[in-house]
């Protein structure tokens, strides 16, 4: 409960009072006099690290050291795992072994294992590969879009439709992401209403969630704040998911500012790998870790074990030979 006038706070029994008169605590709530957040019960955590965490590594990471990383996080209830990219290899060597990814994995029956298909080459090579599930991944940065995905924001939408279009026939579930929607390595600041059309364009053509990526980790509370308000006239607040890397570290306040406006999924990565390589600059993912520890401390459930997605970490950043960038996993002494 936020600011409560000294008059209101010497009334000892105020908050019975407006327990019992739920009129009156709406009033005092629209009027600013209480502030109160209500965070979900339970939040998907959407898992990234085996895709947006390691597309960026410079040295090839092995396939099967991925398999087992993904293997790993399959035992901690997660129930999203982003497993790899059907993008080009030209452009993303690090993702040339995303068959192999897939078809080495051993699924769990209550994980799903989306990938990211940016074209209907991309589509196609998934579902021959054996995906159940397909990512498409936009922007609200018309520079970034070029960069990234090498085509215009409009282009790009024609490009997801086509693959929505199939992945309907097919029953095959779409998430889409909207990158830049705090800022952009290019332009710099992103109007939210450019978020909201992009976020508003990818729903309506059928995906059933959106993302909201703050790519280079600029954002903060107050920038949070104004696109999610600005996004959540166009997308329904379930349908909203928030994916923050944490270069200026204001990531867990980010996500926290997102839960009170009742968002209930974040994408995390493990370790807090990660880094998209057209987003020079941006440095990891929240690390799933980080966001696990808080959200079980303020009560909110999750349905992940906290310390074996530590052991998942500790595993890839051995392999990887460096230090993990989760705070927890650093406080619990689990370092290289
Ligand atoms: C999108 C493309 C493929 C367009 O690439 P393009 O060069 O414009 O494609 P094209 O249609 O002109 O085809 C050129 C060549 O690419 C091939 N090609 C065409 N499509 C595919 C495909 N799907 N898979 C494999 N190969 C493909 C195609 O077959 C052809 O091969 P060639 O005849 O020259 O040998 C390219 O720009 C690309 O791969 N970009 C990589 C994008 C990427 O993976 N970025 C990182 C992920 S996004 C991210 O990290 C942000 C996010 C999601 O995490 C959220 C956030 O943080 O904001």
């Amino acid at each position: 409960m936020g600011n409560i006038p000294t008059t209101v706070k010497h009334c000892l029994s105020y908050e019975q009072i407006i327990e019992d008169y739920p009129w009156l605590r709406r009033w005092l709530q629209e009027e600013k006099i209480i502030t109160e957040h209500e965070y979900p019960k339970f939040v998907k955590i959407v898992e990234v690290g085996p895709r947006d965490g390691l597309q960026n590594e410079k040295e090839i990471v092995p396939t099967r050291v991925k398999i087992e990383l993904i293997d790993m996080l399959s035992a901690t209830g997660l129930s999203v795992i982003e497993a790899t990219s059907f993008v080009s290899s030209k452009w993303v060597p690090q993702m040339a072994d995303h068959t192999d990814v897939l078809q080495g994995i051993q699924r769990a029956p209550n994980v799903r294992y989306p990938v990211l298909t940016p074209n209907m080459q991309g589509f196609q090579d998934a579902i021959a590969a054996g995906a159940t599930e397909v990512a498409v991944f936009g922007s609200a940065s018309e520079t970034f879009s070029r960069r990234n995905i090498n085509c215009s924001i409009d282009e790009s939408m024609l490009r997801f439709e086509e693959v929505i279009n199939a992945a309907k026939e097919q029953q095959i579930p779409v998430r889409g992401y909207v990158s830049c929607a705090l800022g952009c390595p290019y332009e710099g600041c992103i109007e939210p209403p450019k978020v909201a059309e992009v976020a508003k364009r990818m729903y309506e053509m059928g995906c059933y969630e959106i993302s909201l990526g703050d790519t280079i980790g600029v954002g903060t509370p107050g920038s949070m704040f104004k696109m999610l308000q600005k996004v959540m006239k166009d997308v329904p607040v379930d349908a909203l998911a928030v994916h923050c890397h944490d270069t200026y570290g204001q990531a867990l306040p980010n996500i926290l500012t997102a839960l009170q406006m009742g968002v209930s999924v974040v994408d995390s990565a493990v370790a807090g790998l990660g880094g998209c390589p057209y987003a020079q600059g941006s440095t990891g993912n929240v690390s799933t870790e980080d966001v696990l520890y808080m959200l079980h401390g303020m009560g909110i459930q999750t349905g992940v074990n906290l310390n074996k997605v530590i052991e998942a970490g500790d595993c890839i950043c051995n392999a990887l030979g460096r230090q993990t960038n989760s705070r927890v996993a650093q406080a619990k002494g689990r370092t290289l």
